[in-house]
């Protein structure tokens, strides 16, 4: 039997359905790979839960009643104390401040997975010095979640590129909100209030929609996809149209921004106004390799296209190569919530697990 000890950080809706998926198949685990996944952690920002023997199944009723306040210097005291044989931390928050913390759980031992999309996101002297540090631990990293949720993206695309493939262009809609929020929206009379609440609460948004809705979040995927084909860019560099309207953009607070999301309604009928009866609304990102150009932007997409056929939250991301030219790698399925998202973290667990004796 090979055990694996997990840390969990953030359990909301992706990381408590992960501890759901979890505990649902400790026994097959064992049977089926001699695998056993000990939970030793899971903190959410003020409060930890823990215990090195193991967290029960029912970790929520213990993280209710026996979690304390902690301070992030407690939990590498804890790491060092132990010394998990295969310690894993996940990263589930969609924290920008987390990230940071990652050269601290390296340095305690532990390897790192990460559904937040930040770490891979900020300057590239960080990324580029995270995995230096991972590299002299002799760590892993693996997000394959960070695009296209539980879709085999990141590490097709790696494969691809590392194989000496030339990558040409990416082309697809990346994000599983604006895909059920377009589909619904242009199919259905119901105010874009109204479906950007549902896409909030079926899990396809960002706890705060509005990384969605600025083309923020597609924006940070096509700069991974980038940086997974080893092109030098910086977050700066890619063009987002954003679909916030100007007098919600900025300055505004989430609070406040949830409270005012009717005033999203006008704006977007006027979108919807100029979709042709053929039509769908698309928003998509694009990385011209050879431009060396990234951009996020709103289409008109022909319903009959592989792009306007995508349905729910679907993402479709079209991968041109010199062997893939005329037609390319298409990979296509849900995008977005909390169930392919967490079997997507799941399948990064064992992923890693294989890695370690
Ligand atoms: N929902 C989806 O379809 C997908 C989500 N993701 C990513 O997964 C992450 C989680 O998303 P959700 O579960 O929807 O968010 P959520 O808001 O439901 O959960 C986030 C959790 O992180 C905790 N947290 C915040 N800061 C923390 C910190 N410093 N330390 C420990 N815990 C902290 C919060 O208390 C909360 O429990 C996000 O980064 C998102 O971009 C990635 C792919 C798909
Ligand atoms: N908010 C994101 C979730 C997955 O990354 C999306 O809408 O695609």
């Amino acid at each position: 039997m090979k055990t694996i000890h997990l840390a969990l950080f953030g359990p909301g809706k992706v990381g408590s359905k992960l501890l759901e998926q979890l505990a649902s198949s400790e026994e097959h685990l064992k049977e089926s790979s001699g695998l056993i996944l000990k939970l030793v952690l899971v903190a959410d920002s003020s409060h930890a839960l823990l215990n090195p023997k193991g967290i029960k199944s029912d970790w929520d009723s213990d993280f209710k009643s026996s979690s304390k306040k902690y301070s992030f210097s407690e939990v590498e005291d804890y790491f060092n104390k132990h010394q998990f044989k295969n310690l894993v931390s996940i990263d589930t928050t969609a924290s920008i401040d987390f990230p940071h913390k990652y050269f601290d759980l390296v340095n305690a031992g532990s390897h790192i997975i990460a559904a937040n999309k930040v770490a891979n996101t900020l300057s590239l002297e960080f990324y580029e010095r995270l995995r230096k540090v991972l590299k002299k631990n002799n760590k892993n990293f693996v997000y394959e979640t960070n695009v296209g949720a539980g879709l085999p993206i990141v590490e097709t695309l790696r494969n691809l590129h590392l194989s000496g493939e030339k990558v040409t262009r990416i082309r697809g809609v990346f994000s599983g909100s604006l895909s059920y929020i377009f589909n619904t929206f242009s199919s259905e009379q119901k105010e874009f209030s109204k479906v950007l609440e549902e896409a909030g609460v079926l899990g396809y948004t960002e706890p705060d929609a509005r990384i969605d809705l600025s083309g923020k979040d597609v924006g940070r995927k096509l700069l991974i996809l980038a940086r997974e084909i080893q092109l030098k860019k910086e977050f700066e560099e890619v063009k987002i149209e954003s679909l916030i309207p100007h007098q919600l953009n900025g300055d505004t607070t989430l609070e406040e921004f949830n409270s005012r999301i009717s005033e999203l309604n006008g704006h977007f009928e006027k979108y919807k106004s100029k979709q042709l009866k053929d039509e769908v609304l698309r928003y998509i990102g694009e990385l011209d390799v050879e431009k060396g150009s990234l951009e996020a932007k709103l289409i008109r997409e022909p319903k009959a296209s592989a792009l306007g056929q995508i349905e729910g939250a679907d993402n479709i991301f079209e991968i041109y190569t010199e062997s893939y030219k005329d037609q390319p790698l298409v990979i296509r399925g849900a995008g977005a919530g909390a169930e392919v998202t967490a079997r997507g973290v799941f399948g990064d667990i064992l992923k890693i697990s294989e890695r370690l004796n």
